[in-house]
């Protein structure tokens, strides 16, 4: 059975499925050594942002498939290290996004009605109604940085508030910040007018310190920025100059450069700031959510299917996972098909994807067909993480084409590989109730369904060949499942396609290759 390691406080939901299929052990708060020392034993990893997952700690883990981040950041995983070992790591993209949204909106609200620090007094035996007068964002301007998935959220609601937006986001079309409501403006446009400045942009080097001494110098003597997005997006320091010295009006920080955070002066800040312990998705909502989401996609890695969330498997997101579920296993079995009918080195695969295939989202066909044809030489080694970066380190090179006029079947697979050996090509479809056909060849037309043992060969279209093929096969007692001839024309060469029920006994490929007429034979295992 299948070990899963939860080294971060997760939903009991997501607990459940795991235990469906692995033995699931609960380990919260491991030091990094601690975890070095059991990763070893587990095929999963599940966490959230708790536990860091470094190089070191990916190492060690030899038997990790998949690291499972509850939530949507993965900046605490080297997810390149997991990429070299072939590790998918997956997220929840969508499963907190209200719950940081909403915790932005109560951060803004919080922070221009002093909330936190009015509660307190409260709470201390005061009465004061003079110290806690705030302000209304009713017709204020919020300056939203980073227009995402919860970047939107925030604009939908503020706009009910009776907001103004501007927006910053350079990969967001002016039509899609048009259609929430937003007017897309330069950075320091939206730090010059915005009264609300909140953050909602992921940790990158051009997001690092977006917020120093300079950019607050561009800000209103009133502006209040909140960050429930990543530490280290804001200067600390700088921040917290700005606010004693009047600079800006406050800060609303749920995130910090370093988590917990330490010894910092922005704890002596008073009414004008509020610090949160990194609570963005931190509602019972959103921990059933991320927890299912993400248990549900170990559990499928486990069961040997793809999964939906991978964030190092380029271009493969849910939805076209949805869509190209199906032709992810006839990419894959053409792959090892055609590898095998090369044998040798592959020195070049050319995947073109024919009919409603022929588009940009199908691209992790390419990747399916590369797994399938590294798979004799790396076996369970290989997936759909590592595929691109091994057959690069092999030297095979990858021709992707695209042709969008084959109509002969909804959607087809043709992949080519020249190798060593010389050059074979298959072409394969999805027939009926979505079940994989073999459509072609090495250019010669047939249909059958891939079986686990096969034969084919390359011989003259002539009388008794089958019949000679059928006694020699029998008398090394090779049960034939089932045959079929593609040629092109009548008594010119042919292509022959047998099941088997079993392996083909060794030598017997030489003995086949000795029928008159029979001039090639290849045996694969799919
Ligand atoms: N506080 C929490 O607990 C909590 C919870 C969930 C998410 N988050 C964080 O919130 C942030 C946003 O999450 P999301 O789900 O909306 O992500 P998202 O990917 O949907 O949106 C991020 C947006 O930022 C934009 N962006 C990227 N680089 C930018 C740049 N240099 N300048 C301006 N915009 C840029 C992208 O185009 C994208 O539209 C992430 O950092 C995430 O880790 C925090
Ligand atoms: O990236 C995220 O999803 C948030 O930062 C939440 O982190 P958490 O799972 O540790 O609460």
């Amino acid at each position: 059975m299948s070990k899963v390691l939860v080294s971060d406080p997760i939903d009991q939901a997501g607990i459940d499925i795991l235990s469906q299929v692995a033995t699931v052990d609960v380990k919260t708060g491991l030091k990094p050594a601690e975890l070095i020392e059991i990763i070893g034993e587990y095929d999963a990893l599940m966490i959230r942002s708790g536990t860091r997952v470094t190089q070191e700690i990916i190492e060690a883990g030899t038997q990790l498939k998949i690291i499972g981040r509850a939530g949507v950041g993965v900046d605490n995983v080297d997810v390149p290290a997991a990429t070299r070992r072939g590790i998918v790591v997956v997220n929840s993209p969508e499963g907190n996004t209200i719950a940081a949204a909403e915790h932005a909106l109560a951060m803004m609200l919080s922070l221009s009605r002093h909330i936190p620090d009015a509660n307190a007094s409260v709470k201390r035996g005061e009465w004061d109604r003079k110290t806690f007068v705030g302000a209304e964002v009713y017709k204020k301007t919020l300056g939203i940085v980073g227009l995402g998935k919860i970047g939107s959220h925030v604009a939908a609601v503020a706009k009910a508030m009776g907001m103004k937006l501007l927006a910053y986001d350079p990969f967001i079309s002016t039509e899609r910040a048009e259609q929430i409501g937003c007017q897309l403006v330069d950075l320091d446009l939206l730090f010059q007018q915005a009264d609300y400045i909140t953050l909602h942009i992921p940790k990158t080097p051009e997001t690092t310190n977006l917020i120093n001494a300079k950019t607050l110098a561009k800000m209103k003597p009133t502006a209040r920025i909140i960050n429930c997005a990543r530490g280290g997006i804001i200067d600390e320091s700088a921040l917290a100059t700005a606010i004693k010295e009047g600079k800006i009006g406050g800060a609303a920080l749920d995130v910090f450069d370093s988590e917990p955070l330490g010894e910092s002066e922005l704890r002596s800040l008073g009414k004008d700031i509020i610090l949160t312990p990194h609570l963005g998705a931190s509602t019972t909502e959103a921990q059933v959510n991320v927890a299912i989401d993400v248990a549900e996609q170990i559990r499928d890695v486990i069961l040997g299917l793809p999964a939906r969330s991978a964030v190092n498997i380029p271009g493969l997101g849910p939805d076209i996972l949805e869509e190209l579920k199906p032709y992810m296993q006839l990419a894959e079995t053409l792959g090892n098909l055609v590898g095998q009918l090369a044998g040798g080195r592959v020195e070049t695969l050319t995947v073109k994807l024919q009919g409603e295939l022929a588009t940009n989202k199908s691209q992790p066909l390419v990747v399916a067909a590369l797994k399938g044809l590294l798979y004799q030489a790396l076996r369970e080694r290989v997936n759909y993480v590592n595929a691109s970066i091994e057959a690069k380190e092999r030297g095979i090179r990858v021709i992707e084409t695209r042709d969008a006029s084959a109509r002969d079947y909804a959607g087809s697979l043709h992949l080519e590989a020249t190798g060593t050996l010389g050059t074979h090509s298959v072409t394969g479809a999805l027939l009926g109730d979505k079940e994989i056909h073999l459509t072609d060849v090495d250019g010669f037309p047939i249909n059958v369904p891939p079986s686990k043992y096969m034969l084919f060969t390359l011989h003259r279209d002539m009388p008794g060949i089958i019949g000679k093929l059928g006694s020699l096969l029998g008398s090394f007692n090779v049960n034939i499942a089932s045959m079929q001839v593609g040629r092109k024309i009548v008594r010119g060469d042919a292509v022959m396609a047998l099941s088997i029920d079993d392996p083909l006994p060794d030598g017997i490929l030489d003995e086949i290759t000795k029928v008159p007429g029979i001039r090639d034979a290849y045996t694969v295992t799919l």
